[in-house]
Protein backbone atom coordinates (compact mmCIF):
# COMPACT_ATOMS: atom_id res chain seq x y z
CA UNK A 1 0.00 0.00 0.00
CA UNK A 2 2.88 2.57 0.19
CA UNK A 3 3.41 2.46 -3.31
CA UNK A 4 -0.13 3.90 -3.71
CA UNK A 5 -0.07 7.29 -5.27
CA UNK A 6 -1.50 10.43 -3.84
CA UNK A 7 -5.18 11.00 -5.58
CA UNK A 8 -5.59 7.21 -6.52
CA UNK A 9 -9.68 6.36 -6.44
CA UNK A 10 -11.25 3.43 -5.99
CA UNK A 11 -15.03 2.23 -5.77
CA UNK A 12 -17.84 0.65 -7.38
CA UNK A 13 -19.65 0.87 -10.78
CA UNK A 14 -22.42 -1.06 -12.15
CA UNK A 15 -24.31 -1.66 -15.57
CA UNK A 16 -27.50 -0.98 -16.13
CA UNK A 17 -29.89 -1.79 -18.88
CA UNK A 18 -32.59 -3.78 -20.65
CA UNK A 19 -31.71 -7.52 -21.77
CA UNK A 20 -29.23 -7.28 -24.75
CA UNK A 21 -27.94 -3.78 -24.16
CA UNK A 22 -24.29 -4.90 -23.87
CA UNK A 23 -23.61 -4.98 -20.41
CA UNK A 24 -21.74 -8.00 -20.33
CA UNK A 25 -19.66 -7.32 -23.20
CA UNK A 26 -18.70 -3.73 -21.98
CA UNK A 27 -17.56 -5.43 -18.80
CA UNK A 28 -15.21 -7.88 -20.48
CA UNK A 29 -13.60 -5.04 -22.83
CA UNK A 30 -13.18 -2.68 -19.80
CA UNK A 31 -11.31 -5.71 -17.82
CA UNK A 32 -9.77 -7.16 -20.71
CA UNK A 33 -10.32 -10.71 -20.21
CA UNK A 34 -13.57 -12.88 -20.42
CA UNK A 35 -15.13 -13.15 -17.32
CA UNK A 36 -18.76 -12.67 -17.31
CA UNK A 37 -20.77 -14.25 -19.55
CA UNK A 38 -22.43 -12.73 -22.93
CA UNK A 39 -24.89 -14.33 -25.23
CA UNK A 40 -27.57 -13.06 -27.66
CA UNK A 41 -30.43 -14.43 -25.61
CA UNK A 42 -31.42 -11.81 -22.95
CA UNK A 43 -31.75 -12.58 -19.61
CA UNK A 44 -28.71 -15.04 -19.09
CA UNK A 45 -26.41 -12.58 -16.22
CA UNK A 46 -27.57 -14.28 -12.99
CA UNK A 47 -24.83 -13.56 -10.62
CA UNK A 48 -23.23 -10.03 -10.18
CA UNK A 49 -19.80 -11.10 -10.91
CA UNK A 50 -17.34 -8.49 -10.56
CA UNK A 51 -14.90 -7.35 -12.35
CA UNK A 52 -12.18 -5.14 -11.72
CA UNK A 53 -9.84 -2.44 -14.03
CA UNK A 54 -6.58 -2.09 -12.36
CA UNK A 55 -4.79 1.72 -13.29
CA UNK A 56 -2.18 3.67 -12.01
CA UNK A 57 -4.60 6.43 -10.62
CA UNK A 58 -7.75 4.00 -10.06
CA UNK A 59 -9.37 0.71 -9.33
CA UNK A 60 -12.51 0.47 -10.97
CA UNK A 61 -14.20 -2.60 -9.34
CA UNK A 62 -17.42 -3.22 -11.79
CA UNK A 63 -20.44 -5.27 -10.86
CA UNK A 64 -22.54 -6.67 -13.32
CA UNK A 65 -26.08 -6.76 -12.55
CA UNK A 66 -29.39 -8.67 -13.55
CA UNK A 67 -31.66 -7.32 -15.60
CA UNK A 68 -34.44 -5.62 -13.66
CA UNK A 69 -37.92 -6.77 -14.84
CA UNK A 70 -41.14 -8.25 -14.27
CA UNK A 71 -40.76 -10.78 -11.73
CA UNK A 72 -43.31 -13.84 -12.24
CA UNK A 73 -41.18 -16.75 -10.83
CA UNK A 74 -39.13 -16.56 -7.32
CA UNK A 75 -36.10 -16.20 -9.10
CA UNK A 76 -37.46 -13.23 -10.71
CA UNK A 77 -38.22 -11.75 -7.32
CA UNK A 78 -34.57 -12.38 -6.33
CA UNK A 79 -33.21 -11.03 -8.69
CA UNK A 80 -35.25 -7.72 -8.76
CA UNK A 81 -34.05 -7.72 -4.80
CA UNK A 82 -30.40 -8.17 -6.16
CA UNK A 83 -30.76 -5.92 -8.85
CA UNK A 84 -31.33 -2.98 -6.54
CA UNK A 85 -29.56 -3.39 -3.51
CA UNK A 86 -26.35 -3.39 -5.82
CA UNK A 87 -27.82 -0.31 -7.09
CA UNK A 88 -28.00 1.60 -3.53
CA UNK A 89 -24.21 0.63 -3.11
CA UNK A 90 -22.68 1.67 -6.10
CA UNK A 91 -20.69 5.00 -6.44
CA UNK A 92 -21.93 5.14 -9.92
CA UNK A 93 -24.80 3.59 -12.01
CA UNK A 94 -23.98 3.36 -15.87
CA UNK A 95 -26.78 3.08 -18.17
CA UNK A 96 -26.39 0.92 -21.33
CA UNK A 97 -28.68 2.46 -24.10
CA UNK A 98 -27.95 0.78 -27.38
CA UNK A 99 -27.87 3.10 -30.16
CA UNK A 100 -29.00 0.71 -32.70
CA UNK A 101 -32.88 0.92 -31.24
CA UNK A 102 -35.26 3.56 -30.56
CA UNK A 103 -35.38 4.01 -26.31
CA UNK A 104 -38.93 2.39 -25.76
CA UNK A 105 -40.97 1.68 -22.44
CA UNK A 106 -38.04 -0.48 -21.15
CA UNK A 107 -35.57 1.48 -21.08
CA UNK A 108 -38.01 4.34 -19.42
CA UNK A 109 -38.62 1.74 -17.03
CA UNK A 110 -35.51 1.29 -15.67
CA UNK A 111 -34.19 4.90 -15.64
CA UNK A 112 -36.94 5.87 -13.79
CA UNK A 113 -36.62 3.35 -11.40
CA UNK A 114 -32.84 4.53 -11.23
CA UNK A 115 -33.33 7.68 -10.83
CA UNK A 116 -35.05 6.76 -7.44
CA UNK A 117 -32.02 5.83 -6.34
CA UNK A 118 -31.14 9.51 -6.03
CA UNK A 119 -27.69 10.26 -4.20
CA UNK A 120 -25.68 7.71 -6.94
CA UNK A 121 -24.21 9.67 -10.17
CA UNK A 122 -25.44 8.53 -12.98
CA UNK A 123 -23.74 8.09 -16.46
CA UNK A 124 -25.52 7.43 -19.71
CA UNK A 125 -23.68 4.72 -22.52
CA UNK A 126 -25.01 4.94 -25.81
CA UNK A 127 -23.86 1.66 -26.59
CA UNK A 128 -23.00 -0.33 -29.67
CA UNK A 129 -21.94 2.62 -31.98
CA UNK A 130 -20.21 0.66 -34.49
CA UNK A 131 -23.76 -0.29 -35.36
CA UNK A 132 -24.95 2.96 -36.25
CA UNK A 133 -24.56 5.97 -38.93
CA UNK A 134 -23.65 9.41 -36.60
CA UNK A 135 -26.68 11.53 -37.79
CA UNK A 136 -28.46 8.33 -35.88
CA UNK A 137 -26.11 8.49 -32.97
CA UNK A 138 -26.85 12.22 -32.31
CA UNK A 139 -30.48 12.12 -32.59
CA UNK A 140 -30.21 9.15 -29.81
CA UNK A 141 -27.94 11.35 -27.58
CA UNK A 142 -30.60 14.05 -27.81
CA UNK A 143 -32.97 11.10 -26.71
CA UNK A 144 -31.10 10.13 -24.03
CA UNK A 145 -30.98 13.83 -22.99
CA UNK A 146 -34.60 13.96 -22.90
CA UNK A 147 -35.24 11.24 -21.10
CA UNK A 148 -32.84 12.31 -18.31
CA UNK A 149 -34.88 15.51 -17.99
CA UNK A 150 -38.34 13.84 -18.05
CA UNK A 151 -37.40 11.68 -14.89
CA UNK A 152 -35.24 14.19 -13.03
CA UNK A 153 -31.83 12.66 -13.80
CA UNK A 154 -28.60 14.47 -14.61
CA UNK A 155 -26.28 12.52 -16.37
CA UNK A 156 -22.65 12.74 -14.84
CA UNK A 157 -22.19 12.57 -18.55
CA UNK A 158 -22.96 10.63 -21.75
CA UNK A 159 -20.50 8.83 -23.37
CA UNK A 160 -21.33 7.05 -26.66
CA UNK A 161 -18.85 3.54 -26.83
CA UNK A 162 -18.58 0.10 -28.88
CA UNK A 163 -17.36 -2.71 -26.78
CA UNK A 164 -17.06 -4.71 -29.57
CA UNK A 165 -14.18 -2.25 -32.21
CA UNK A 166 -13.48 -0.53 -28.46
CA UNK A 167 -14.31 2.41 -29.19
CA UNK A 168 -14.14 5.03 -26.35
CA UNK A 169 -13.77 2.08 -24.13
CA UNK A 170 -11.09 3.92 -22.46
CA UNK A 171 -13.60 7.20 -22.48
CA UNK A 172 -15.73 4.85 -20.35
CA UNK A 173 -13.37 3.81 -17.69
CA UNK A 174 -11.98 7.53 -17.31
CA UNK A 175 -15.51 9.23 -16.87
CA UNK A 176 -16.14 6.60 -14.13
CA UNK A 177 -13.21 6.80 -12.36
CA UNK A 178 -13.94 10.08 -12.16
CA UNK A 179 -16.60 9.79 -9.51
CA UNK A 180 -15.51 7.33 -7.95
CA UNK A 181 -14.21 8.47 -3.96
CA UNK A 182 -10.59 8.61 -3.13
CA UNK A 183 -9.03 5.77 -1.57
CA UNK A 184 -7.42 2.73 -1.14
CA UNK A 185 -7.08 -0.01 -3.71
CA UNK A 186 -9.70 -2.94 -2.32
CA UNK A 187 -8.32 -5.69 -4.23
CA UNK A 188 -4.89 -7.03 -4.30
CA UNK A 189 -3.05 -5.76 -7.86
CA UNK A 190 -4.24 -8.66 -10.82
CA UNK A 191 -7.26 -9.81 -9.53
CA UNK A 192 -9.78 -9.59 -12.21
CA UNK A 193 -12.82 -10.95 -10.36
CA UNK A 194 -13.46 -11.52 -6.63
CA UNK A 195 -16.30 -14.13 -7.51
CA UNK A 196 -14.99 -17.89 -6.47
CA UNK A 197 -13.69 -19.47 -9.71
CA UNK A 198 -16.28 -22.14 -9.23
CA UNK A 199 -18.88 -20.09 -9.86
CA UNK A 200 -17.32 -18.53 -13.22
CA UNK A 201 -16.58 -21.97 -14.27
CA UNK A 202 -20.59 -22.91 -13.64
CA UNK A 203 -21.18 -19.20 -16.00
CA UNK A 204 -19.25 -20.79 -18.73
CA UNK A 205 -20.66 -24.14 -18.77
CA UNK A 206 -24.17 -22.41 -18.98
CA UNK A 207 -22.62 -20.09 -21.78
CA UNK A 208 -21.81 -23.12 -23.94
CA UNK A 209 -24.76 -24.87 -23.45
CA UNK A 210 -27.48 -21.96 -24.11
CA UNK A 211 -25.47 -21.81 -27.10
CA UNK A 212 -28.10 -22.27 -30.06
CA UNK A 213 -30.56 -23.35 -28.34
CA UNK A 214 -34.26 -22.85 -28.41
CA UNK A 215 -35.61 -19.72 -26.93
CA UNK A 216 -37.55 -20.94 -24.19
CA UNK A 217 -34.20 -22.72 -22.64
CA UNK A 218 -32.15 -20.42 -21.02
CA UNK A 219 -34.43 -19.27 -18.20
CA UNK A 220 -34.55 -23.67 -17.39
CA UNK A 221 -30.86 -23.98 -16.97
CA UNK A 222 -28.70 -24.08 -13.83
CA UNK A 223 -25.54 -25.25 -13.44
CA UNK A 224 -23.25 -26.54 -10.59
CA UNK A 225 -20.05 -27.95 -9.80
CA UNK A 226 -19.76 -30.71 -7.84
CA UNK A 227 -16.15 -30.98 -7.43
CA UNK A 228 -12.65 -28.60 -8.97
CA UNK A 229 -9.63 -30.06 -8.31
CA UNK A 230 -6.07 -30.61 -9.85
CA UNK A 231 -5.55 -34.32 -10.66
CA UNK A 232 -2.83 -35.90 -8.52
CA UNK A 233 0.45 -37.53 -9.84
CA UNK A 234 0.22 -35.29 -12.77
CA UNK A 235 3.96 -33.90 -13.41
CA UNK A 236 4.14 -29.89 -11.98
CA UNK A 237 4.78 -28.90 -15.85
CA UNK A 238 1.65 -30.77 -16.79
CA UNK A 239 -1.11 -30.47 -14.12
CA UNK A 240 -4.53 -31.16 -15.04
CA UNK A 241 -7.55 -29.51 -13.56
CA UNK A 242 -10.57 -32.11 -12.86
CA UNK A 243 -14.19 -30.74 -13.25
CA UNK A 244 -17.32 -32.59 -12.54
CA UNK A 245 -20.23 -30.27 -13.23
CA UNK A 246 -24.41 -30.99 -13.90
CA UNK A 247 -26.39 -28.99 -16.25
CA UNK A 248 -30.00 -28.81 -14.42
CA UNK A 249 -32.94 -28.38 -16.62
CA UNK A 250 -36.43 -27.91 -15.45
CA UNK A 251 -38.22 -30.82 -18.02
CA UNK A 252 -37.21 -34.06 -19.16
CA UNK A 253 -38.36 -32.90 -22.25
CA UNK A 254 -35.34 -30.55 -22.35
CA UNK A 255 -32.92 -33.32 -21.92
CA UNK A 256 -32.66 -33.82 -25.75
CA UNK A 257 -32.12 -30.43 -27.16
CA UNK A 258 -29.30 -29.81 -24.49
CA UNK A 259 -27.96 -33.73 -24.83
CA UNK A 260 -28.26 -33.96 -29.13
CA UNK A 261 -28.94 -37.15 -30.79
CA UNK A 262 -26.25 -39.59 -29.42
CA UNK A 263 -24.41 -37.06 -27.24
CA UNK A 264 -23.78 -34.93 -30.18
CA UNK A 265 -24.23 -31.75 -28.44
CA UNK A 266 -23.07 -32.32 -24.94
CA UNK A 267 -19.52 -33.19 -26.24
CA UNK A 268 -19.68 -29.77 -28.78
CA UNK A 269 -21.11 -28.09 -25.62
CA UNK A 270 -18.41 -30.16 -23.23
CA UNK A 271 -15.75 -28.90 -25.59
CA UNK A 272 -16.47 -25.28 -26.05
CA UNK A 273 -16.88 -24.70 -22.30
CA UNK A 274 -13.52 -26.20 -21.85
CA UNK A 275 -11.87 -24.07 -24.10
CA UNK A 276 -13.22 -20.66 -22.30
CA UNK A 277 -12.45 -22.30 -18.57
CA UNK A 278 -8.69 -23.16 -20.47
CA UNK A 279 -8.30 -19.65 -21.16
CA UNK A 280 -9.95 -18.15 -18.09
CA UNK A 281 -7.94 -20.45 -15.66
CA UNK A 282 -4.62 -21.04 -18.05
CA UNK A 283 -4.82 -24.64 -16.77
CA UNK A 284 -5.71 -27.85 -18.91
CA UNK A 285 -9.11 -28.99 -17.82
CA UNK A 286 -10.81 -32.76 -18.31
CA UNK A 287 -14.19 -31.94 -17.70
CA UNK A 288 -17.07 -34.36 -17.28
CA UNK A 289 -20.57 -32.68 -17.42
CA UNK A 290 -24.03 -34.75 -16.61
CA UNK A 291 -27.43 -33.59 -17.42
CA UNK A 292 -29.77 -33.79 -14.45
CA UNK A 293 -33.57 -32.46 -13.77
CA UNK A 294 -34.50 -30.36 -11.23
CA UNK A 295 -38.41 -29.91 -11.53
CA UNK A 296 -39.35 -26.60 -11.80
CA UNK A 297 -36.59 -25.12 -10.02
CA UNK A 298 -37.30 -21.56 -10.66
CA UNK A 299 -40.19 -21.62 -8.59
CA UNK A 300 -39.09 -23.98 -5.96
CA UNK A 301 -37.56 -22.31 -2.92
CA UNK A 302 -35.51 -25.41 -1.95
CA UNK A 303 -33.82 -25.87 -5.14
CA UNK A 304 -32.85 -22.25 -5.85
CA UNK A 305 -31.05 -22.58 -2.55
CA UNK A 306 -29.41 -25.91 -3.67
CA UNK A 307 -28.80 -23.97 -6.74
CA UNK A 308 -27.33 -21.42 -5.41
CA UNK A 309 -29.77 -18.48 -5.83
N1 LIG B 1 -22.15 -4.63 -32.71
C1 LIG B 1 -22.04 -4.66 -31.39
N2 LIG B 1 -22.64 -5.66 -30.71
C2 LIG B 1 -22.53 -5.66 -29.36
C3 LIG B 1 -21.81 -4.65 -28.65
N3 LIG B 1 -21.89 -4.94 -27.33
C4 LIG B 1 -22.61 -6.07 -27.22
N4 LIG B 1 -22.98 -6.52 -28.43
C5 LIG B 1 -23.78 -7.74 -28.72
O1 LIG B 1 -25.06 -7.63 -28.14
C6 LIG B 1 -25.49 -8.87 -27.58
C7 LIG B 1 -25.79 -8.70 -26.09
O2 LIG B 1 -24.60 -8.33 -25.40
P1 LIG B 1 -24.39 -8.61 -23.84
O3 LIG B 1 -23.13 -7.95 -23.44
O4 LIG B 1 -24.57 -10.07 -23.55
O5 LIG B 1 -25.65 -7.83 -23.26
P2 LIG B 1 -26.15 -7.74 -21.75
O6 LIG B 1 -26.71 -6.38 -21.59
O7 LIG B 1 -25.09 -8.15 -20.82
O8 LIG B 1 -27.33 -8.81 -21.81
P3 LIG B 1 -28.11 -9.56 -20.58
O9 LIG B 1 -27.10 -10.43 -19.90
O10 LIG B 1 -29.13 -10.35 -21.33
O11 LIG B 1 -28.71 -8.53 -19.72
C8 LIG B 1 -24.36 -9.86 -27.85
O12 LIG B 1 -24.68 -10.58 -29.01
C9 LIG B 1 -23.15 -8.96 -28.08
O13 LIG B 1 -22.19 -9.53 -28.93
C10 LIG B 1 -21.20 -3.60 -29.42
O14 LIG B 1 -20.56 -2.67 -28.91
N5 LIG B 1 -21.36 -3.66 -30.78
Amino acid sequence: MSSTPENFKAGFACFVGRPNAGKSTLTNALVGKKIVITSSKPQTTRHAVRGIVHRPDAQLILVDTPGLHKPRTLLGERLNDLVKTTWAEVDVIAICLPASDKIGPGDRFLVTEAAKVAKTPKVALATKADLVEPDRMVEHLADIAKLGESVGIEWASVVPVSATSGYQVDVVADELVKLLPAGFPLYPDGDITDEPEETLVAELIREAALEGVRDELPHSIAVTIDEMNLREDRPENKPLLDIYANIFLERESQKGIVIGHKGARLREVGAAARKQIEALLGTPVYLDLHVKIAKNWQTDAKNLRKLGF
